[in-house]
């Protein structure tokens, strides 16, 4: 028996090294954990790239998944974050190169390479009188990629260009980064619109407003389309709500997304002129097979990052980068 005073302490797991975010994979390799030194995480799915699951450190959820949302790659994920490229919503009738392309186009349904993790500090200047990084201060990025040589023959067909897109996840204490890289690798330009299509999990959507949208123009999807400007200064939710709207000072403006009078989200945008705000609402949480609990429409609210008022036209060797940062307060 080892007395007590010989007791072995344990090693720390790099001696003089502050502790590292860790970044796992699940045993079938469909899905990748970051988690930092301070607790916080995200999960992502190979499937579509999408940001199943944001954790502050207390282990709070950020983002709202369905209980019926499939994750094992037959449908895209009800919830989270899906990516949505080429094309946004039901693509045109006809005569657009995207018109044989499926609702919200292909990369929410395609299976992305990961490419690797990289970790920094988000605050360079702080940090020990040895130079070595404050945990508290440590970010980690993940990267994915898709390109049309990993497409299936059946999606490539329907979308004969070369692309490559590169997807990039900074998880920091108080925010999440999403980043998408488009890069146009054939010798023929193509348009595309991409959306970050984030599910942001509230608490009661009756005590929700949002805020950064005043003086922006919209197109109303539950309005026939219609186009009306918001000139209240917060937007509540009360019934379904599905508007795109382009805010007036371009990426710039910032939306805010408080509940009971205390903000819960800001979400910043780089390059991405519209937003989108969707609720489904009673009626068309009830018609969605995948939307479980149908009440679930009360805890979420897709705040919806994007550049889908126009076609993005990309020319050979040309690249577009659009991304969101979304801040919950520490
Ligand atoms: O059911 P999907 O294809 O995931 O789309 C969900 C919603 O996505 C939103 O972005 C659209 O504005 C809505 O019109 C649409 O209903």
């Amino acid at each position: 028996m080892v007395g007590r005073g010989n007791k072995p302490s344990a090693l720390a797991a790099t001696p003089g090294l502050a502790p590292q975010p860790t970044v796992t994979f699940s045993s079938d390799n469909s899905r990748v954990t970051a988690e930092l030194p301070t607790g916080e995480s995200v999960e992502i799915l190979l499937y579509g790239a999408t940001v199943i699951s944001w954790k502050d450190s207390k282990g709070d959820e950020k983002l709202w998944v369905s209980s019926a949302a499939k994750l094992d790659g037959t449908k895209a994920v009800r919830g989270g974050i899906p990516l949505v490229f080429p094309v946004f919503g039901p693509p045109p009738a006809s005569g657009h190169p995207t018109s044989s392309l499926p609702q919200h186009g292909f990369a929410r349904t395609s299976v992305w390479e990961f490419l690797g993790k990289s970790t920094s500090e988000s605050n360079p200047t702080s940090g020990d009188a040895s130079g070595s990084a404050n945990a508290a201060d440590l970010s980690v990025k993940l990267d994915f990629g898709l390109s049309a040589a990993s497409l299936t023959a059946e999606v490539r067909e329907l979308w004969p260009y070369k692309f490559n897109l590169i997807y990039s996840v900074t998880l920091n204490r108080e925010n999440l980064t999403t980043s998408l890289v488009v890069t146009n690798d054939d010798d023929k330009p193509f348009e595309s619109q991409v959306l970050l299509h984030t599910y942001l999990r509230v608490n009661d959507i009756s005590s929700v407003s949002i805020s950064g949208l005043a003086s922006s123009t919209y197109i109303d999807k539950v309005a026939n389309a219609s186009v009306g400007t918001q000139t209240a200064d917060t937007l509540s939710i009360a019934s379904e709500t599905d508007r795109v709207y382009t805010t007036p000072n371009g990426a710039s403006d910032v939306v805010t997304v408080s509940e009971g009078g205390k903000t819960r989200y800001t979400v910043a945008r780089d390059n991405l002129l519209n937003v989108v705000v969707w609720n489904p609402w009673t009626e068309k949480a009830a018609g969605m097979g995948d939307f479980e609990p149908k009440e679930g429409y009360k805890n979420m609210l897709c705040i919806e990052p994007g550049s889908v008022g126009t076609w993005q036209t990309l020319e050979p060797g040309d690249a577009f980068e659009g991304a969101q940062t979304i801040t919950i307060p520490l």
